[in-house]
């Protein structure tokens, strides 16, 4: 079938042509036809040797290049199906084609079919088909990715003149961090151009983006905000995610837009003049009532807020409390309300879809594990498998077997069949190595070259097999040092440390309510209450163990209180004491004492010895601590 629909821009089209052969006849551009976008695209197109009169390769990349980059940009493609489709179905005639390509501008998906073959080879508008405009001159995608804006361009104004019979309007789609994710564009035969399709192209791509961004942060609070009331809602709203102190942890594109700022804010209150309590408390009076808020520019915005369950509550004496959930609750989420925790998050994001291996370091019980699992369930490989090795306990003699997999026969011992290795499972997944700081300097050369070629031949086998995976490792050991005394291989420090995320001591934390909050999810359902003065002694608390002891300290409490308050006297023996010695060693260093550990302690003796009527080894038993050192402790205070 051929086109016949009548083309409204027929003298334009001639005019453009017209300028188009003067530019490649003689280098000089007739003004005021084509814009300013196109003519340095042109003029970019010149510049790369690209020849205007031949026809395009119709090369496309192959079944595994293509599948390796579709499951990089998971994530996207996820997000934009459902919005392709719907813009399909708003545009849909037969000489369109809707396409969704990554940042380098490959097709990543394309909907609509396809009279449009009789224009050009099928495969220029399927998955795998570049349209970097170094290849293929100007075009929509490529340009749009070049100058990092939406592109029209329209038949003759494409470079290559088998183009001509095409309109191509191609939007960015920028990640949660700003950086180009991809386009989405729509391809019609110039005949059947229509007016508003760069309109629907841009509004389908804000959609997409910010469908991306909640897909990444779901914070306590969400803030939708804008400076026109009915614009909340749309693809047009601002969208920040704040912690419920008010840190800013996440922001869109357009709310950066609507503040006229380059840089995220820091906090809520650096945004918006109306402290955040009293947004809090007009939400509790109705949830669903818009709120009007003034620019710290002093102009008007106007917002609705979204609570994550639990944020309004009381977090004080008796305030953790936490939903319903099934005792066998899944993996904890990693909280962002700390803001070294948030930043790391952040990073993580920056780089997991990249290809980039991620070294986690930190004391023992921090979160390490937890934070690989969060970042592998976010990563765009988060369907494959997540394959923990823990270096540390890797059995002696059968390590290499356990890691690499070996053939039939390979050695006395082995099962008939063979025996895929760990590293093998990881395919199409991540490959988690935890405890990295303990795996034998033997074992270190191979996994060296693993992580290079990133192939795997088995023990006893001849053929390499090809694998696909992303890499975290872990340690609570000073990798740098190990490197300096020898022990552990420089080379693959650099291959396993693309970036290195420190995460903090719980003694460093800043959002201790919520990890106890996240504990007593997983542990029980129901409401569970928490003294403020046991709250105090864990902020004052050394934690040597960290959230691993934290958790073991309130499951043991929970256990002791039967379901009731958690108070001073469930604390598990021995916790006071290590506090106390704690003290001890913050006493040699000099330093002020108001609120220290030392007057706390001070205080909770006292009260202790009050409650049990001068009975000191009740009251001892009650905070469990030692006779002998409770008594030092009176002693010093003159009580004894
Ligand atoms: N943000 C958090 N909220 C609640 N619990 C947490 C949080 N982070 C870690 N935990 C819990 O703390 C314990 C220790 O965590 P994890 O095993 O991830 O630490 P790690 O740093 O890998 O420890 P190690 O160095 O000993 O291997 C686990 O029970 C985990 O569920």
């Amino acid at each position: 079938m051929k086109l016949t629909m009548q083309n409204p821009m027929t003298k334009s089209l001639q005019q453009i042509e017209h300028a188009r052969l003067q530019f490649l006849k003689q280098g000089s551009m007739v003004e005021g036809v084509v814009n300013k976008t196109i003519a340095r695209s042109w003029q970019r197109s010149l510049d790369n040797g690209i020849n205007a009169f031949q026809p395009l390769s119709t090369a496309t990349l192959d079944r595994v290049e293509l599948e390796k980059k579709r499951s990089k940009y998971r994530l996207l493609l996820t997000q934009a199906k459902p919005e392709i489709s719907m813009l399909y179905e708003q545009i849909a005639h037969s000489y369109s084609v809707v396409a969704l390509t990554d940042a380098e501008g490959v097709i990543l998906h394309s909907e609509g079919q396809h009279l449009l073959v009789d224009l050009a080879p099928r495969e220029i508008m399927s998955p795998g088909y570049s349209w970097c405009e170094q290849e293929r001159g100007t075009n929509a995608i490529g340009t749009a990715i070049v100058e990092q804006q939406p592109v029209a361009v329209q038949g003759a104004e494409h470079f290559v003149e088998q183009l001509q019979n095409f309109s191509c309007y191609a939007v960015p789609i920028f990640g949660p961090n700003r950086q180009l994710l991809g386009t989405l564009n729509v391809t019609n035969a110039f005949a059947a151009h229509q007016q508003h399709t760069l309109t629907l192209v841009k509004m389908t791509a804000q959609q997409i983006e910010n469908r991306v961004f909640r897909a990444c942060y779901q914070g306590p609070l969400t803030l939708h905000f804008h400076t026109a009331a009915d614009f909340i809602g749309s693809a047009w709203e601002g969208c920040a995610v704040l912690s419920r102190e008010g840190a800013l942890l996440a922001i869109n594109r357009n709310g950066l837009e609507l503040l006229g700022k380059s840089n995220p804010p820091t906090d809520f209150q650096s945004i918006f003049l109306e402290p955040l309590s009293q947004l809090l408390e007009e939400y509790r009076q109705n949830a669903n009532a818009p709120l009007t808020l003034t620019l710290t520019n002093g102009g008007p915005a106007y917002a609705t807020l979204d609570v994550a369950p639990d944020t309004t509550a009381n977090h004080g004496i008796a305030g953790i409390r936490h939903a319903a959930k099934p005792p066998t609750a899944p993996a904890m989420a990693m909280t962002s309300e700390d803001p070294r925790i948030a930043e790391i998050l952040t990073q993580a994001r920056l780089v997991m879809d990249q290809d980039i291996p991620i070294l986690i370091q930190g004391e023992t019980g921090v979160g390490k594990e937890l934070l690989a699992t969060t970042i592998h369930q976010n990563s765009a490989r988060a369907s494959g498998p997540l394959i923990a090795i823990n270096c540390a306990a890797l059995p002696e003699g059968l390590i290499e077997a356990e890691l690499f997999g070996y053939e039939e026969g390979a050695f006395t011992g082995a099962r008939q069949k063979g025996s895929q290795g760990k590293i093998e499972q990881a395919h199409g997944g991540t490959l988690f190595l935890d405890e990295i700081g303990d795996m034998p300097l033997l074992l270190q050369a191979r996994l060296l070259r693993v992580l290079q070629e990133r192939s795997i031949t088995p023990l006893g086998g001849s053929k390499s097999r090809k694998l696909d995976f992303a890499v975290i490792s872990a340690t609570n050991q000073k990798l740098q040092e190990k490197v300096a005394e020898g022990t552990f291989r420089k080379d693959l420090f650099y291959r396993l440390n693309g970036i290195s995320l420190t995460l903090p001591p719980l003694r460093e934390r800043q959002d201790l309510p919520a990890i106890i909050y996240n504990i007593m999810s997983a542990e029980r359902g129901g409401h569970v209450e928490i003294h403020e003065d046991v709250l105090n002694l864990f902020r004052r608390h050394p934690w040597p163990g960290n959230i691993r002891q934290l958790h073991n300290v309130l499951k043991t409490m929970l256990a002791l209180s039967g379901g009731g308050p958690l108070q001073r006297r469930h604390l598990p023996p021995g916790f006071m004491d290590e506090l106390d010695n704690s003290m001890t060693l913050e006493q040699k260093t000099p330093g002020p004492t108001a609120g220290s550990i030392d007057a706390i302690t001070n205080e909770v003796v006292k009260q202790a010895l009050q409650h049990h009527e001068g009975n000191i080894s009740a009251a001892a038993r009650e905070l469990g601590m030692s006779r002998n050192r409770f008594y030092r402790r009176l002693k010093a205070l003159g009580l004894a």
